[in-house]
């Protein structure tokens, strides 16, 4: 285990009871690689076992964005990393369901793509009035079938989740409370003190009556991790294929992507 103020990719802080994660990665909008991921792995494991963290909190640094999923720069194919497509991000989605201390999303800025998968798969979010929350993966060659399809499908509803994953585009973060994706929406200037009531009515709260809680909603969506850890395989095949390969160059070049060869 890495010592966190080793951590380059992510930032470890322990405020009053609650543990804040917060992905460092500005430039880049916050999206995540590798490395990114590892340490936000150690990170969950180590709120996850300090008995004077009672929630933790995930975010992004800055004001422009949460996280915005995969680093784009960092694909080749498959990601730079370990795990089945190059970045262990079922070990992440697994491990924020898995802490048994509820984690708030706090959303202050872009959500999108695999950063919006990680959202959607926090107890709570409150977001920043100026947020924007989407799907971008058949944009750029990319699809979280599991926890970001079906799992989404679960808080907007089918319809609303099959129109995010076909049309990819942005929705604020009034209309992502309207459809079911966040609890709460606040100005910027707000958004830290709104968190903070929040974190501390937890740590009020019996931990093991909110473990419990928190297993029991699990419990009933955990037929969705199979599905994801299955579609991971599949993914991983499409990475390898020129059509996934021409989103990610579409975006990196800054131009629409041309996938016409490739109709079914
Ligand atoms: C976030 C945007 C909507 C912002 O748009 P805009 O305001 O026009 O700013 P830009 O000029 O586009 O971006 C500013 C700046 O940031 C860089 N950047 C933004 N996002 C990324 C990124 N993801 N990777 C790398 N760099 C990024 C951008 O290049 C600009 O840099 P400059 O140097 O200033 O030019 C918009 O940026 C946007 O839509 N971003 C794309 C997001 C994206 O494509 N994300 C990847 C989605 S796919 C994914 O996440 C898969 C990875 C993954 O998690 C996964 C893998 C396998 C199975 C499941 C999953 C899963 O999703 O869970």
């Amino acid at each position: 285990m890495t010592d966190p103020k080793e951590f380059t990719d992510v930032i470890y802080e322990i405020r009053d009871r609650a543990a804040w994660i917060i992905i460092n990665r500005p430039k880049v909008y916050n999206a995540f690689r590798a490395r990114t991921l590892d340490e936000l792995i150690q990170a969950f494991q180590l709120a996850g076992n300090d008995r004077n963290v009672a929630s933790i909190v995930l975010t992004g640094a800055g004001e422009k964005a949460f996280c915005t999923g995969g680093d784009q720069s960092a694909h080749e194919g498959q990601y730079d990393g370990r795990g089945v497509v190059g970045l262990p991000i079922d070990e992440i989605q697994g491990l924020i369901r898995d802490v048994p201390k509820p984690v708030i999303a706090r959303v202050n800025g872009f959500a999108i793509g695999g950063g919006n998968v990680l959202a959607t798969l926090c107890d709570l979010t409150i977001a920043a009035e100026h947020a924007q929350f989407g799907q971008v993966g058949p944009k750029v060659g990319s699809v979280d079938a599991g926890w970001g399809t079906a799992f989404l499908a679960r808080h907007v509803g089918d319809k609303k989740a099959r129109e995010i994953w076909y049309l990819n585009e942005r929705y604020t973060a009034e209309q992502a409370r309207e459809m079911g994706l966040v609890n709460k929406v606040v100005p910027m200037a707000q958004l830290d003190a709104a968190v903070k009531d929040w974190t501390d009515k937890l740590a009020q709260r019996s931990p093991t009556a909110l473990a419990l809680a928190k297993r029991s909603f699990n419990a009933d969506s955990d037929n969705i991790r199979g599905i994801s850890n299955f579609a991971l395989h599949a993914v991983k095949l499409f990475y390898d294929t020129a059509e996934s390969k021409e989103g990610v160059a579409a975006f990196n070049e800054k131009r629409d992507p041309d996938f016409h060869k490739f109709a079914r």
